[in-house]
């Protein structure tokens, strides 16, 4: 389990609106307080960056966890002579983040306090704040040592647990600096269900910088960039940082997943080991040089681990460097990787090299299975095999690498260079890809050799108000690039397909495969985009060209947010050769009311937090403490019934959207340290709060704690 850089991510940035969100009630606040006109103009990029209480919150709920829970938890006995364990800090996590919860499920289930805490994890959970799983599996997303201004790729992510703490990884350094990373999480996962499964973990998360992909990582596309603003050559789309946490027997998932004992066979690390070997290669291919990428399984079987290592450093030519992560995480312990291993064939013979097998066996096993001849020279012991016993976790495997130069394709065949795929229209450049031999991933080329293509042979640049038009994924005919699918087959998507389900995405069924609705920027000259600017004063310099919709009609129900390098890759020509299972947060809703009113469309939580530091002072309500505490307890409660500053000035403002804001150095109730805004929609007589149940729940929560302190 670990804890909460995603709180501290939106509470960083609601702190940071406090400066901005002053009073505005006439009596409370002087000339000199207000926000300028300035304020509100200035660039997205030089959003404030100061964040003077951020240290004292960021670990607010570790320390709930230990000044609440754990006392409440300790020494309870759930059954005659059993005691549960209260749970504790990991002691090899930074900052005591991450914790290990290990009472039965008879404890959680008979003992209220341990209920309570359940509730509490599953609620803070839902909102984003902690993300749950097995203490090993954070081990491969801390050695990435990921940055926010990444582009990380994450190959085989569902159902999403790595994904999330990457996404918290890129986020965490921001709050002190920035709102929004400039870097990008590509997550990315063969089965189609599975990739669903990532948008739930994703949304908690509320990151406009996530792109969810459904490719067979061994093939992953390569994508050309288009000419952008700031770039003055075409690049490949590669990646800083890139996971492959790969599918596996799970063997070191024994302990818990029963199942795996009587499933395990032989043959299933042999037949996976190839799968392993191709997404490992793929990753390298398409890694940056001196970037970074980690290997993980959760097997113990070295033929799924250093066999998979030892293959792909071989296959890489000497580009590819084992990485001596020895320093890091020091109290962890683990062991170090095999220099040397015993292969076991499926008639479970020890087969000591490939060349013993007779000949009608070689075929069905890869010489790689066996330590190549120099497997001491590789720095094997590099990498970490966990065991159980070290430290009562999953059994695991990790191995990290740093890429020094260009990797080529494997078989050193030149199939299909770029220059030829260039030259072809999108949908020939598929055909001919589904074309190439299996073992053939796609070509890459280093950015120079790309710049170094005839601009004449590369396709055609549009101007932005073009690309703009354009839907941005899937909306030519695809190949599938699934080459071990027994479907690959042609997916069609109607570009005029029409939404009548109100905000619900549309998918198009295809042999049984579906697809979703594409992503489509909207213009900034677009009605809605003009309605929004205008009555919310939508700052200028907010970058309206990063908002996009599902669907390519004129009216829309949700208008979503993408940062600035998921636009720009979503916007080149290339990048519909990316299938996008989903991307963006909600920024927008559409109301339904039958009212007219002038902007129909209300914040959604998500995504207030980026636009909150936009919206001009006109529809800014500054509140105290009660104000905002009636508006969570009641369900539309009426206007009538707010203090009457509040009331004078809900009385100013048009119905819409508006937003409730307690500034805590500004309010006279000190007791709130922490400042609060509120997505609210002012209906004639009534407010309503567009907050989540579990949301509201938390807020209260933390609203009642605070007071509870201030008055001891
Ligand atoms: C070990 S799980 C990943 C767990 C995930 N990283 C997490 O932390 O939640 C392996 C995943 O790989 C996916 N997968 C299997 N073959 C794949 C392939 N060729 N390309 C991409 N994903 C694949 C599976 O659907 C599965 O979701």
């Amino acid at each position: 389990m670990s804890t909460p850089q995603s709180n501290t991510r939106k509470e960083g940035s609601n702190r940071r609106n406090k400066k901005r969100f002053r009073k505005r009630q006439k009596n409370d606040i002087t000339k000199e307080e207000r926000p300028t006109r300035r304020d509100n103009d200035r660039n997205f990029e030089e959003i404030t960056k100061e964040n003077e209480v951020f240290e004292n919150n960021a670990h607010e709920l570790r320390d709930i966890m230990k000044v609440e829970h754990v006392p409440a938890l300790c020494g309870i006995s759930f059954k005659e002579g059993e005691k549960a364990e209260a749970p504790f800090p990991l002691n090899w996590y930074p900052d005591e983040l991450a914790w290990q919860h290990t009472a039965p499920k008879l404890a959680i289930k008979k003992h209220p306090h341990f209920k309570e805490f359940h509730q509490w994890l599953v609620s803070e959970t839902e909102a984003g704040h902690i993300s749950r799983q097995e203490a090993v599996s954070m081990i491969p997303p801390l050695l990435l040592d990921l940055k926010p201004h990444h582009y990380v790729l994450d190959m085989c992510a569902a159902p999403g647990s790595k994904t999330a703490q990457l996404i918290e990884a890129l986020h965490v350094n921001i709050a002190q600096s920035n709102d929004v990373p400039t870097g990008v999480i590509i997550a990315n996962d063969l089965d189609q269900k599975r990739s669903h499964m990532l948008v739930r973990q994703v949304k908690r998360l509320q990151s406009p910088c996530v792109l969810i992909t459904n490719h067979d990582a061994g093939q992953f596309p390569s994508i050309i960039l288009d000419r952008g603003d700031r770039e003055t050559k075409k690049k490949q789309l590669s990646f800083d940082r890139i996971l492959a946490d790969v599918p596996c027997s799970g063997d070191g998932t024994i302990r818990k997943n029963t199942v795996i004992w009587h499933k395990w066979k032989i043959g299933d690390a042999l037949g996976l080991h190839k799968t392993q070997v191709k997404i490992l290669f793929r990753g390298a291919q398409i890694l940056k040089d001196h970037g970074r990428i980690v290997y993980s399984t959760c097997s113990l079987n070295p033929i799924e681990n250093e066999a998979v290592v030892a293959e792909v450093l071989l296959r890489a030519n000497g580009n590819l460097h084992l990485v001596d992560v020895s320093n890091e995480l020091p109290e962890f312990k683990r062991l170090p990787g095999l220099l040397t291993w015993k292969v076991m064939d499926k008639e479970q013979q020890w087969i000591e090299k490939w060349e013993d097998l007779p000949p009608n066996k070689q075929r069905h096993y890869a010489k790689s299975l066996w330590p190549p001849a120099n497997s001491n020279e590789m720095n094997l012991e590099r990498c970490w095999r966990i065991y159980p016993h070290l430290q009562n976790t999953g059994g695991f495997f990790v191995a990290v690498f740093e890429k020094t130069g260009p990797i080529k394709d494997n078989t050193g065949n030149n199939v299909a260079s770029q220059d030829t795929i260039s030259k072809m229209d999108v949908s020939e450049k598929d055909d001919k890809i589904a074309e190439l031999p299996s073992t053939i991933t796609e070509p890459l080329l280093s950015d120079d050799e790309i710049a170094e293509l005839p601009s004449v042979i590369t396709e055609p640049l549009l101007s932005d108000g073009e690309i703009a038009e354009l839907p941005s994924v899937i909306t030519e005919p695809l190949v599938s690039d699934d080459e071990n699918s027994d479907t690959a087959e042609t997916i069609s998507v109607d570009r005029n397909a029409n939404s009548d389900n109100k905000g619900k995405q549309i998918k198009e069924k295809t042999h049984g495969i579906s697809y979703e609705e594409p992503f489509i920027f909207l213009d900034s000259e677009h009605h809605e985009v003009k309605s929004i600017s205008e009555f919310y004063g939508l700052s200028r310099d907010f970058p309206v060209n990063q908002f996009l919709v599902r669907s390519s009609n004129n009216e829309h129900n949700v208008i979503y947010f993408v940062n600035d390098s998921i636009q720009y890759i979503l916007r080149a020509q290339d990048s519909k050769r990316l299938r996008v299972v989903n991307t963006g947060i909600k920024a927008f809703t559409r109301t339904n009311s039958n009212v007219n009113v002038r902007c129909p469309f209300r914040f959604h939580q998500d995504g207030l937090f980026i636009i909150a530091p936009f919206i001009q002072d006109t529809r800014i309500v500054y509140v105290g403490v009660e104000a905002v505490q009636k508006l969570m307890e009641e369900t539309a409660p009426l206007i009538s019934n707010f203090s009457p500053s509040v009331i004078s000035r809900l009385n100013d403002l048009d119905e819409g959207g508006i937003l409730f804001s307690l500034d805590p150095s500004k309010s006279s109730n000190n007791n709130i340290q922490f400042p609060i805004i509120l997505p609210v929609w002012k209906a004639r007589c009534s407010l309503n709060l567009l907050y989540k149940k579990d949301a509201i729940r938390g807020l209260q929560k933390r609203l009642d704690r605070a007071i509870k302190i201030s008055e001891n």
